[in-house]
């Protein structure tokens, strides 16, 4: 999709803002397949991935699945030569249908449902490359029990965490990792059994600038603790110290100087056995997505000029669950239009599904159409039909054309697992 250059300077190829996304282009779309919609623009996704390389030549990059699972995306990310971090037996199935090979398949087991180990296992059996991740000494246990003895990584909870919110630390969070006293211990007890070739932690979601001093420390005691287990059971192939590469959500927000962050990594590090290995989710996807919604109604309360639009809580989570701040821009409105203080609010049965409150937008009026920025993740993947809401269709962007990826669910959907 070509930038529409968004008035102003020169744009920084390190972030796609919402003003530069073609607006005509978006309006067609949302006439020709309905809203809400969300787009997915794979050129954008194919640039990210090259940042990501270009910062970080000298580690593996994974791609972690749950910030978009969708094929389209797996494919180009496949192509694009990232590796696969995947949190569920589903995500594991889907890099594998995405044509991922076994070898460039991590699993990463947090509290693991038996039913998952038991399919990752038998995969693990066509695949005997993958890697599973263990966040409990007893998922170990678990693992033995079902006959695996491949490939095996220790997650370590090292007691520090970062991220855009606390409910996405997850570093210092006792659900994730094992504690980072007990690793030399579990990786020595696991050396006989299993392929030990890795350690990996994971700070949480969403850093950004303010919070490379923890990343940094994270990085600086998984370096510690990777020299601590290979003086005691011989040297590991990878050390993976997490994803969580934040992106700019405010207008005045600026990118991450992922070179900077790339060199602090190293530094931190220091001299390990093995290669770094990353596995940013939301860097990849979150810029290269907008989600496309219609304008239902206009209100004016005693407070608040309310906007109702047909997406919600149910389309797009984060502003209900994080507070998370989406750019909304009005693509209907002409130039002259003035801004007013606009609450947009979804059609859920929730307060908590407003988008924004009282936020400057060019007047919406009914049958407007406004598009969220940086929506490409967790946006189609924390979606719900909640309220018996069907979810979006999805359009995947590439090289000027447009495809369906995911059609729109129907009413009847809804109904179609209930016997
Ligand atoms: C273990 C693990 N790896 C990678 C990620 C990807 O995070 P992000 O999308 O912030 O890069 C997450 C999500 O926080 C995660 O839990
Ligand atoms: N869902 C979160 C990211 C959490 C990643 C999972 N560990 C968000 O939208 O910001």
């Amino acid at each position: 999709m070509t930038p529409a250059g968004g008035g102003g300077g020169e744009a920084d190829p390190r972030i796609r803002r919402l003003s530069e996304w073609d607006g005509d282009e978006l309006l067609a779309l949302a006439e020709e397949h309905g809203t809400p919609l969300y787009v997915v623009d794979l050129d954008r996704v194919r640039e990210n991935c090259a940042r990501l390389d270009a910062a970080f030549p000298d580690a593996e990059v994974r791609y972690a699945l749950k910030a978009h699972t969708g094929r389209a995306v797996l494919e180009t990310v496949r192509e694009a030569g990232l590796a696969a971090e995947c949190a569920s037996a589903g995500e594991v199935e889907r890099a594998l249908a995405a044509g991922y090979d076994g070898s460039d398949v991590q699993y990463t087991a947090v509290n693991p449902p038996g039913r998952d180990l038991d399919h990752v296992v038998d995969r693990w059996r066509d695949h005997p490359e993958l890697t599973v991740t263990v966040g409990a000494a007893d998922t170990v246990d678990r693992l033995r029990e079902r006959g695996f003895d491949g490939r095996l990584c220790i997650r370590a909870n090292p007691g520090v965490g970062a991220g855009h919110h606390e409910k996405v630390q997850t570093g210092a969070n006792a659900k994730f990792g094992v504690p980072y006293d007990d690793v030399a211990e579990l990786a020595e007890s696991v050396a006989d059994d299993f392929e030990l070739v890795g350690l990996h932690a994971h700070a949480g979601s969403g850093i950004s600038g303010d919070d490379l001093s923890n990343h940094r420390e994270l990085v600086r005691r998984m370096g510690e603790l990777a020299r601590e287990v290979a003086s005691r059971v011989g040297p590991l192939e990878f050390v993976d110290v997490g994803g969580g590469f934040g992106v700019p959500y405010r207008e005045d927000e600026p990118p991450l100087d992922l070179e900077s962050v790339a060199d602090a990594t190293r530094e931190a590090l220091g001299d390990v056995s093995g290669t770094l290995a990353v596995e940013p989710g939301r860097y990849v996807v979150a810029d290269a997505g907008v989600l496309l919604t219609r304008v239902n109604t206009v209100k004016e309360a005693p407070d608040a000029t309310v906007v109702g639009v047909d997406a919600g809580m149910t389309t797009l989570l984060r502003p209900a669950m994080y507070d998370a701040y989406h750019e909304i821009r009005n693509l209907s409105a002409t130039e002259d239009v003035q801004a007013i203080s606009a609450t947009v609010a979804g059609p859920i049965c929730e307060s908590s599904d407003v988008m924004c409150e009282n936020r400057l937008l060019a007047a919406p009026r009914r049958g407007h159409l406004l598009a969220v920025g940086n929506a490409g993740a967790y946006g189609y993947e924390m979606a719900s039909t909640y309220n018996s809401r069907p979810r979006p269709a999805e359009v995947a962007l590439s090289g000027g054309d447009a495809r369906v990826v995911r059609r729109r669910e129907t009413l009847a959907d809804l109904t179609e697992l209930e016997e």
